[in-house]
């Protein structure tokens, strides 16, 4: 029995060029916005109208960071000593006249002392900001003799599932690295009509090979929607140890462009046309069995955005 209750349609109502930027950065912050600036109007004169930045793509990535690159973002829009990231951001989006996942930056919570998150701000072309996403859910995994990583005894997360409307093109997800794992936050995005799914990411040399690539074809395959990873140049003489490999992998789950691990743009024309025909010829949308178990999208999902439903 198909499901009567069909997801909507992703509407993506025109083609468009994604790009994810593969940013090398530093420890001077304001050296790492001013590089971003420059990538993300390469990006943009190349075409792009959706660009990506990685996670914490103006600092080093690392627990010890955080506090010290932190940002306050609220009120919004902060006062320009509070948070010279939110305006390096929303004046890159207006220069390149491009929509723009910010990667992520450590956030300062204004009100709670000590309280820190794993922050994504996306930005319209005019430079306005459309949406925040706090990491959900945060990096701690232990894997012995190779990696251990424990954001939360630093970062708080994120309550919400980010789902963002570009008035020209219509709804991407947003979500942050570790946040790629858990595939109900993809499915609610997806089922709330979104033509791709963005992950600012950093993955590593221990789990970047096992399932970097594996989790942007699994959200891909699941959802039959484009799925953006980008993540931050490698520098191997910097505290982490990035896996690079930013990618856009297409709704039918084939990688279309994949970068190494060095700094680079990779960019793909996204396409409706592609998410029709792969809806068409293998129907999951249709064929969801909601009386056999629940639809995740549906009953208390919390939204970052006010109004949509
Ligand atoms: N920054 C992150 O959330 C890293 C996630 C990661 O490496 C993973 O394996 O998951």
């Amino acid at each position: 029995m198909a499901s009567s209750l069909a997801s909507p349609s992703p509407v993506l109502k025109k083609p468009v060029k994604l790009a994810c930027i593969q940013l090398a950065a530093g420890s001077d912050k304001q050296a790492n916005l001013e590089h971003a600036r420059s990538k993300v109007l390469e990006a943009a004169q190349a075409g792009a109208g959706i660009i990506v930045l990685p996670e914490c793509f103006n600092s080093p990535y690392g627990c010890d960071f955080f506090p010290r690159y932190a940002e306050t973002l609220l009120p919004s829009p902060p006062p320009r000593d509070q948070s010279p990231s939110f305006h390096a951001l929303s004046a890159m989006a207006a220069e390149a006249g491009a929509y723009l996942v910010g990667g992520s930056i450590p956030e300062r919570d204004p009100q709670v002392p000590d309280r820190y998150y794993n922050t994504s701000l996306t930005f319209d072309r005019r430079g306005r900001l459309l949406a925040t996403h706090r990491k959900v859910h945060l990096f701690d995994i232990d894997i012995p003799g190779k990696i251990t990583f424990r954001e939360s005894d630093v970062l708080s997360p994120g309550n919400k599932v980010t789902v963002v409307d570009l008035p020209d093109y219509g709804r991407i997800g947003v979500a942050i690295c570790y946040d790629v794992r858990f595939p109900e936050l993809a499915a609610i995005a997806a089922r709330k009509g979104c033509f791709a799914l963005v992950y600012p990411g950093a993955f590593n040399l221990t789990t970047g090979p096992m399932h970097w690539k594996l989790l942007a074809q699994g959200r891909a395959v699941d959802n039959q929607v484009y799925v953006a990873l980008c993540s931050p140049a490698r520098d191997v003489s910097g505290p982490y140890h990035a896996w690079g490999h930013s990618m856009i992998v297409d709704p039918l789950a084939e990688v279309v462009v994949e970068a190494e691990e060095k700094e680079a743009i990779v960019s793909w024309g996204l396409d409706n046309g592609k998410i029709e025909e792969v809806r068409r010829n293998i129907p999951l949308t249709t064929q969801r069995r909601f009386d056999v178990y629940p639809d995740v999208s549906q009953g208390d999902v919390k939204f970052t955005e006010e109004g949509l439903p």
